[in-house]
């Protein structure tokens, strides 16, 4: 089976404020969009993948993850991660007639293309399943079958959302590339040693020296 991945992206100025401690106003951005552009490479590289479509109204990392060859879909106005994923997902189906879809978060700088695989070709088994994220609390990849509606539930907690709404938990091993989000420091550092793509390699190393 073969899945179209909706990946969120907020505008980069606003993206990973809690990573603030770790880089300034000024390198945020930029990492951020490694981030993404590091996730949407391996995504677009594994080969459960047909195709990723990015949310966001960002300009210029809609222009970058473009170049990488994933589509683009503009954000609703101010209507927050889940109605940007419904938004993008009805676009999506709209066009691929019915697709499967999976929502992937876009900080996931150590994905691994043949990782993902493994996520994609388990969630086929059922209508609608999700991967809880490395800290156990969030979800970093939710699925729905051909004809399901995604009902997304990110944020806080949306590891127990996600269950209680009635997805079912995939729970693989040695995946951890597909669960490790980067949301603070010690995040960014457990990602370095699994081991991130180019731009986020290149990103950190401009970070100050005890923040890489
Ligand atoms: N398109 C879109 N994406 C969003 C929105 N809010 C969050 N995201 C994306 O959804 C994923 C998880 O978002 P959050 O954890 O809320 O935000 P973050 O920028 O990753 O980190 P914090 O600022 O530290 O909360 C990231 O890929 C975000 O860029 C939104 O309103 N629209
Ligand atoms: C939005 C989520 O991710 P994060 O951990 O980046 O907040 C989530 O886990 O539902």
């Amino acid at each position: 089976m073969q899945w179209t991945l909706v990946v969120p992206l907020k505008p980069l100025p606003q993206a990973k404020s809690r990573l603030a401690d770790t880089a300034d106003d000024g390198l945020r951005p930029g990492l951020a969009l490694a981030f993404a552009q590091d996730t949407v490479a391996a995504a677009l590289g594994c080969p459960a993948v047909r195709d990723v479509v990015v949310v966001t109204n960002d300009a210029l990392a809609a222009r970058e993850l473009a170049a990488l060859g994933a589509g683009t879909v503009p954000d609703l106005p101010r209507a927050g991660l889940n109605a940007a994923l419904v938004h993008a997902a009805t676009v999506v189906g709209a066009a691929r007639r019915a697709a499967p879809v999976a929502a992937l978060n876009a900080d996931l700088p150590a994905l691994r293309p043949a990782e993902l695989a493994r996520v994609l070709d388990a969630a086929a088994e059922f209508p609608r399943s999700f991967l809880a994220d490395s800290a156990g609390l969030g979800t970093t990849l939710l699925a729905a079958r051909r004809g399901r509606e995604l009902r997304p539930q990110f944020g806080v907690g949306s590891r127990a959302r996600h269950r209680a709404s009635g997805a079912v938990e995939l729970t693989l091993d040695a995946v951890d590339s597909v669960r490790q989000d980067v949301d603070t420091g010690g995040d960014l550092r457990a990602a370095l040693a699994l081991g991130v793509g180019p731009r986020t390699a290149a990103a950190a190393a401009r970070l100050p020296a005890g923040q890489q």
